[in-house]
């Protein structure tokens, strides 16, 4: 409980800092929503004989606005630098990670944690989303950003629809929001 209202205090911070930074109010990102949903999961990955077998999570980008990754000192997360070459994210459990996700439809972070033979690792992931999986409040450019030669990247689509493609696609290596370019 007092990990979300904190958690939930750094993001609104965050969305302050990137209205601000894109020469918006600095409450535009939590008056279109950014801020409606908070979801927080929890990781536990046991160590594993055989490591070079499997992952401990497979490739992916994160169905949030952003998230807010608290890991332990084990280490394994890794990101997707240039879609070519993947790099440790050093563990530190004093600091929180910061993913771009889907939902801020600009270049979300692909990401995976590898399997370890040391075990225990242990993550919680804040993601701050929308408030229901079943709005139908569509996502659009900022219009702030729009002109002629600034066209929209992707095109209208409500939170019902999106949602629904990421569930049914599952973790399966794709960008969930590569169908939705213009
Ligand atoms: O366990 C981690 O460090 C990452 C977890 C993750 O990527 C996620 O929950 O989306
Ligand atoms: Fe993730």
């Amino acid at each position: 409980m007092e990990y979300s209202e904190q958690i939930l205090k750094v993001g609104k911070t965050l969305f302050e800092l990137l209205s601000e930074g894109l020469g918006l109010n600095p409450n535009h990102l939590e008056d279109i929503g950014c801020t409606d949903g908070l979801a927080l999961l929890g990781h536990y990955y046991p160590a594993c004989p055989q490591p070079e077998l499997t992952m401990g999570t497979t490739k992916h980008t994160d169905n949030a606005f952003l998230t807010l990754l608290l890991q332990d000192n084990l280490g394994g997360l890794q990101v997707l630098y240039e879609d070519k070459y993947w790099v440790d994210v050093p563990p530190n459990p004093e600091s929180l990670v910061v993913n771009v996700g889907d939902l801020l439809q600009f270049k979300s972070v692909e990401h995976r944690v590898l399997a370890s033979e040391v075990g225990q690792r242990i993550s919680i992931a804040s993601f701050l989303n929308v408030g229901s999986v079943l709005s139908l409040k569509s996502f659009e450019p900022i219009k702030e950003f729009l002109s002629e030669e600034n066209k929209p990247k992707y095109r209208n689509v409500t939170l019902k629809d999106f949602q629904r493609y990421v569930i049914d696609k599952g973790l399966d290596g794709t960008r969930a929001l590569l169908p939705f370019k213009v």
